[in-house]
């Protein structure tokens, strides 16, 4: 199966999902022009005394743990619970979880406080968060995760979130269903950033796709599309992962307007 990307597009273009975003501060500016160039709108805010009031109007919510800190926590259970009460999909990248216990603590208190629409980590993070051993050195998945299915649908059934695990082949899951989508290029696992912008296009979608699970495939898969159309050169030549990088976001400023859609099916969904 593919989901209906125009029809994602579309409805990127009617609502100019504003996203708020609180975010590390190593990617922050990719994780901006990501959600700008799909057709959204970002806002960094991360002061309690700003972001409770941009949340309330806002359409999706990221929270990416990579270089947060306690009084960052904090403003992220004070963002969140904003977003709950106004009905704004929550995405959670869980960067590093399974590094450190700090890190687990933090992800464990977002995940219980909070109700989290998407998550989304690579498979070392889904992995540690299902409780499960894992190999995650800083922020980087290493060892090999053959179970990465069961444990994102565990996660899925424990949090109720639609969870993102991503890696060569990205898989999404909820608490019945799991998909493997085929899809990106392996020059996206070569620079910083592709799992944190990963996040904001699931944050971008999901406040304009009404079902989360649609939005999730829909942003997934045109994630993994754009990074193909960057490796296939459709953005001008690159040199190396860092010109790869700039090919990578001026395919995603401009895979609305290209054909998007793949002629094959991408997306399996498991057993
Ligand atoms: N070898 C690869 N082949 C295809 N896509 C990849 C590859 N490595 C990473 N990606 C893509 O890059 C994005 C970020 O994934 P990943 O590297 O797992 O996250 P993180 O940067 O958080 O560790 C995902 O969309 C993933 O599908
Ligand atoms: C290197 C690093 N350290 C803390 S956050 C961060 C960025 C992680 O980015 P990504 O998860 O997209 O690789
Ligand atoms: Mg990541």
């Amino acid at each position: 199966m593919n989901p209906d990307l125009d029809g994602a597009f579309d409805a990127i273009e009617e609502t100019s999902p504003l996203v708020n975003c609180i975010t590390n501060a190593v990617t922050v500016n990719d994780v901006a022009n990501a959600a700008l160039f799909w057709g959204g709108l970002p806002v960094m805010s991360d002061d309690e005394n700003d972001v409770v009031d941009m949340v309330a109007g806002a359409d999706g919510l990221l929270l990416n743990m990579g270089t947060t800190d306690e009084a960052g926590v904090e403003t992220m259970l004070a963002a969140g619970r904003s977003a709950m009460d106004h009905d704004v999909p929550i995405v959670l990248d869980p960067v590093g979880v399974g590094a450190t216990p700090a890190r687990d603590e933090t992800a464990r208190r977002l995940t219980t406080d909070l109700d989290i629409a998407v998550i989304n980590g690579n498979y070392g993070e889904i992995t540690a968060l299902a409780g499960e051993t894992a190999d995650v050195r800083g922020v980087e998945s290493v060892g090999d995760y053959s179970e990465i299915a069961r444990d994102a649908t565990a996660v899925a059934a424990d949090t109720g979130a639609v969870v993102v695990a991503s890696g060569a082949t990205d898989v999404v899951a909820t608490a019945d269903r799991a998909f493997e989508i085929e899809a990106g290029h392996e020059l996206m696992g070569r620079f910083v950033g592709t799992g944190c912008m990963q996040g904001v296009t699931q944050a971008v979608f999901a406040g304009a796709v009404a079902e989360t699970l649609d939005a999730v495939l829909a942003g997934t898969l045109a994630y993994g599309r754009a990074g193909e159309r960057a490796a296939a050169g459709a953005y001008g030549d690159f040199e190396g992962p860092a010109s790869y990088r700039t090919a990578f976001l001026d395919a995603i400023a401009g895979l609305a307007a290209a054909e998007a859609a793949p002629d094959e099916e991408r997306i399996t969904e498991l057993d």
